[in-house]
């Protein structure tokens, strides 16, 4: 290392040491620093002069440069991105389509409706579509740097990294429970949480090799931007798949300094390539700046990080309960507010739950699934919500789950204008797939004078009226309450899935016939909450004119918790995320049905 960098023993010994952390924290406060051969780089004074130009340098920052450098890489044509790539969120292709139809059906143009200012190709656009022809796979700027160039940069160097446990580990096993040094010792880290530190701390360098639009509101865009990996690290060999939970830190240079915004990621993993969601916000400063780059746009990223450490969320471990009664109703740990570092970024990796690899995960389940999923989603919040149906539809289908055992997951989705809505027809294809597994309940507070479905802002008489639906609760104990409550009218024109559309039809009639709700699931299930007696009718919380409880069954055996699923009992919880008003009236919402200790909120 001394020969290559031309630096003396006795100064090298002297140099002071730096950790990733530390490079980090210096970097977003201005400092242009990189790292090479292990020493710490300050090229703020070279990188004008620097002959290779300096843009190049300016998109290393706080990165290793030693592959660069040492043109490691020579002659390397770029990683082929789409080998891990799926086509979107995974459909199962085994699955095959049942006679649904879509309620969003009619509006596809609105949901396929590109934004088509200019017919003509923007500039910008033309270069795109010249660099993805012609220049994406082609190797790197490449340079063998002289001797010269090696005793320039001796002069530059200002420490050295520490030797400690983040600069070792760079191979990850498995699920990353542990990492082996470079010398293969095993380093059992923390064996309860999938977040590697190595990856985490360390931000690596990606190129932009994709960029499509995924709603159709011209004013307010949300784009699926695609990076690919700069330089594979060729020892790494696993390709760590993102979690329901995961988010990524997202680093660029945005007029002159470093910004970092978060950001979920829904496909491929940070060793290879990965897509992101990004809504567009007229004054947002990143996310204008991703928009404005063409594809080649260079760009750093770390993570994975478990999104429940970063803010305070409510994440309980949910104890199973014997079928017919409340799933949703019996809890006892709460993890508190995991505090978040703003200034180095970084996060407690001890805090994570004690036996799921990402808090949004079941713990108390084998495949880290969960029997029923509730998600109440907004505008780009749907982004963990579609990481989790991914998970779970991916796992029924390699399970080849029986009718009766599939997970249900709900959606219940709000927007301003059906223009919004991201992923719409992918969503749609998932949830009229899915056997009943999935279904989407679309609210819009703008909506189409002709749509009939849920409208205004989601609240309470919302979610209540809409869980009780998707639970395939009969309330006709409480016909008056039901009578009253239009929601449940609107759900049933708003809500996705429809297997047999006679049979919904008939029941919208009885409906306005009666005035009482005759809606069954539409799915068979053996769960008897389909059909409950007079005792196991759910109740969704205290209601104003009843105080009557949450039913907590008294057969419950403790030990059944940490034991995985068993056939005869089910777990369930509901996420939330969205734009913070939303979520602030959601979660008031669930405190006062009951739901404060099975809900996990997204801030
Ligand atoms: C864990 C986590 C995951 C996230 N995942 C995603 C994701 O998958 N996709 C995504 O698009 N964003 C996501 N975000 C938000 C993202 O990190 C940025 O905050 C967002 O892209 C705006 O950054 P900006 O620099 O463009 O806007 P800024 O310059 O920071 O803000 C400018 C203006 O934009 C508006 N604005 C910014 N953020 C919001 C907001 N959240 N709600 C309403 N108005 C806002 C406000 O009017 C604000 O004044 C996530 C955030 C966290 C903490
Ligand atoms: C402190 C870090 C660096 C120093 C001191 C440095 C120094 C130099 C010097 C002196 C040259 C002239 C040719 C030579 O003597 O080899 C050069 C050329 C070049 N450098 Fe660097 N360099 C640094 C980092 C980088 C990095 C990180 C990259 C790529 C990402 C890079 C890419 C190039 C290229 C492509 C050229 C060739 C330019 C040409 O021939 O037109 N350099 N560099």
């Amino acid at each position: 290392m001394l020969v290559h960098t031309h630096i003396n023993y006795e100064d090298y010994i002297k140099l002071p040491e730096f950790t990733w952390e530390e490079i980090n924290e210096r970097v977003q406060r201005g400092a242009f620093w990189v790292v090479c051969n292990g020493l710490v780089v300050d090229i703020h004074n070279w990188i004008y002069s620097h002959p290779g130009g300096s843009q190049i340098l300016l998109n290393v920052i706080g990165t290793d440069i030693t592959n660069d450098f040492n043109n490691t890489h020579k002659n390397k044509k770029f990683e082929d991105v789409d080998e891990d790539r799926p086509e979107a969120l995974l459909i199962p292709k085994d699955i095959p389509s049942g006679n649904n139809s879509s309620v969003l059906a009619k509006y596809v143009n609105h949901l396929q409706g590109k934004p088509t200012l200019s017919r003509r190709l923007s500039a910008a656009q033309f270069i795109d579509n010249i660099n993805v022809k012609y220049y994406l796979r082609e190797p790197l700027a490449q340079h063998t740097h002289s001797r010269f160039a090696t005793q320039k940069m001796a002069t530059l160097v200002i420490g050295k990294m520490s030797d400690d446990v983040s600069e070792k580990g760079l191979l990850v096993q498995g699920d990353g429970s542990s990492y082996r040094s470079l010398d293969n010792e095993p380093v059992e880290v923390n064996k309860r949480t999938s977040v590697n530190p190595v990856k985490t701390i360390k931000f690596n360098r990606y190129k932009l090799i994709s960029k499509q639009m995924v709603n159709a509101n011209a004013n307010y865009p949300v784009m699926r931007f695609t990076f690919s990996i700069v330089h594979r690290n060729e020892k790494d060999v696993s390709t760590e798949k993102f979690l329901p939970g995961h988010y990524i830190e997202v680093q660029s240079r945005v007029n002159g300094q470093i910004a970092i915004r978060s950001y979920t990621p829904l496909e491929g993993c940070l060793s290879k390539s990965f897509s992101i969601y990004v809504k567009i916000y007229p004054k947002g400063l990143f996310s204008q700046h991703l928009n404005e780059q063409l594809i080649g746009y260079e760009i750093q990223a770390r993570g994975p990080f478990d999104v429940c450490e970063r803010h305070k969320s409510y994440f309980v471990p949910t104890k199973p309960v014997s079928r017919g009664a409340s799933v949703l109703s019996q809890s006892k740990t709460y993890i508190p507010y995991a505090p978040y570092n703003k200034l180095t970024g970084t996060l407690s990796l001890t805090k994570a739950p004690k036996t799921a690899k990402t808090a949004l995960l079941n713990p108390d389940s084998l495949d880290g699934c969960w029997d029923e999923l509730y998600m109440i989603a907004g505008g780009t919040g749907v982004t963990p919500m579609l990481q989790l149906i991914k998970y779970h539809l991916e796992r029924s289908t390699k399970q080849k789950s029986e009718p009766g055992q599939y997970k249900q997951m709900h959606l219940l989705f709000g927007n301003r204008k059906i223009e919004d809505v991201i992923d719409g027809i992918l969503l749609e294809e998932l949830a009229s797939s899915s056997r009943g597994q999935l279904t989407v309940t679309y609210c819009f507070s703008d909506p189409p004078s002709d749509w009939e479905g849920l409208r205004g802002r989601i609240n309470k008489d919302m979610i209540q009226a809409w869980m009780n639906l998707m639970r395939g609760v009969i309330l006709d104990s409480n016909t008056q309450l039901m009578a009253e409550n239009n929601n449940y009218l609107n759900i049933l024109q708003s809500h996705s899935v429809r297997r047999d559309t006679n049979e919904q039809d008939k029941n919208l009639q009885k409906y306005e016939e009666s005035q009482i709700i005759p809606y069954t699931y539409p799915f068979p299930r053996e769960d008897p909450l389909a059909q409950p007696d007079d005792d196991s009718i759910i109740d969704m919380g205290p209601r104003p004119e009843s105080k009557a409880s949450t039913r907590i069954p008294k057969d419950i055996d403790p030990d059944l918790a940490n034991s995985g699923r068993k056939d005869n009992l089910i777990q369930g919880k509901i996420v939330v995320s969205g734009p913070p008003d939303m979520v602030f009236t959601v979660e008031q919402a669930l405190v006062e049905m009951g739901f404060s200790e099975n809900m996990i909120i997204l801030h």
